[in-house]
């Protein structure tokens, strides 16, 4: 089912448009008070702002004089914070949706299963690690079997551990389903959501695909983001990955990597050095590249190098004679090199 929102609140500052095709997952990203929640609360049906319309599939919840109330959107939120019935046992918390609604609630054992938490139907939210609930919460929004997801930094509040097992398990069950998901985190957009769209002052600035608005930024926001190099491979050992197209990067594990897993290396533009000479000494990444573009924003100079990017000041470009078509090597430090499990 797809989602069209058009959302305007100038108490709020907000005047924007969105959607979302159907099966698709889409980034909503943006700066504090840029607008994100405005949107999330007004599909959610929870905020009514001076002017609405959502439509999901052939279906008006706003606009032209409707207003269908939250519980009969078919639009399920997902916040920080689990937020289970603290007593009813993990297998109730799933079922309460589905009974509420008549259907089967032993349709429960059956979400319970994708997000991981079969052996824990019988516990109560207490006993249940923050990651674990987060899990049981994703089947509890997912067991009325909305149109629509929605996901408020659903992995902000977990501890570092956790969150990889329940992005893998986001990646997992939403696929199929029409989703925003509001998220800080240049990795969730990039693992998790088609495209990403960018608030910023209650405005789209940019859209597109989550890898085209992270790697050319067309705001401040988006340029703050994509202080990032995202390389997608496989784990070849405990602190190494190889990327997609066979080159190897050494880094710093935020959980050990299982060899042969799909992992994911993040590094700054600014940890990547180029050098004109494949350079000596202990840089435990070094790298061929060919100088794909270049970007001067005054003393400061972003290059892109065979799809990935470097911070250089514009005097060590022109030393460098940086252009387009130069081979060049990278030197990145291991220790500015961030690896996750994907
Ligand atoms: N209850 C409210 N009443 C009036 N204005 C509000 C209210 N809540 C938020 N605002 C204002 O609306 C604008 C958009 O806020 P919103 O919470 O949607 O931003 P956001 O992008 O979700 O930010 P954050 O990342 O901090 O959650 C901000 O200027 C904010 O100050």
């Amino acid at each position: 089912m797809s989602l069209a929102a058009r959302v305007r609140d100038p108490a709020r500052g907000v005047d924007l448009r969105f959607h979302v095709a159907s099966g698709e997952t889409v980034a909503l990203m943006g700066p504090n008070g840029a607008g994100k929640s405005t949107v999330l609360a007004t599909v959610a049906g929870l905020l009514r702002p001076a002017e609405a319309h959502v439509r999901v599939g052939d279906r008006v919840l706003a606009g032209g004089g409707q207003w269908v109330p939250p519980h009969r959107r078919s639009v399920a939120l997902l916040g920080q914070q689990p937020r289970l019935f603290p007593h009813l046992t993990v297998r109730e918390n799933v079922a309460f949706g589905p009974r509420s609604v008549g259907r089967d609630a032993g349709l429960a054992d059956h979400w319970l299963d994708p997000v991981g938490a079969s052996a824990l139907a019988d516990r109560r939210p207490r006993q249940l690690s923050g990651g674990q609930a987060q899990r049981v919460a994703i089947a509890r929004a997912l067991a009325v079997e909305p149109d629509v997801v929605l996901l408020d930094e659903p992995l902000a509040a977990l501890d570092v551990e956790a969150v990889p097992e329940v992005r893998r398990v986001l990646r997992r069950v939403l696929a199929g389903t029409a989703t925003v998901l509001v998220t800080h985190d240049p990795l969730d957009a990039m693992t998790l959501a088609d495209r990403a769209v960018i608030v910023e002052a209650g405005r789209v600035v940019h859209e597109g695909t989550a890898r085209d608005v992270l790697t050319h930024p067309r705001s401040a926001f988006g340029a703050a983001l994509a202080g990032v190099n995202l390389v997608e491979g496989v784990a070849t050992g405990p602190d190494h990955l190889r990327s997609a197209d066979g080159r190897e990067l050494a880094g710093i594990p935020r959980r050990t990597l299982d060899v042969g897993a799909a992992a994911i290396a993040t590094f700054a533009p600014s940890a990547v050095a180029i050098h004109r000479e494949r350079p000596g000494g202990s840089p435990r990444n070094v790298l061929p590249g060919v100088v794909t573009g270049i970007e001067v924003r005054g003393a400061a100079c972003r290059v892109e190098i065979s799809g990935w990017l470097a911070d250089v000041t514009t005097a060590a470009a022109a030393e460098l004679e940086l252009e387009p078509g130069r081979d060049v090597w990278m030197g990145i430090k291991a220790t500015e090199v961030r690896l996750d499990p994907a």
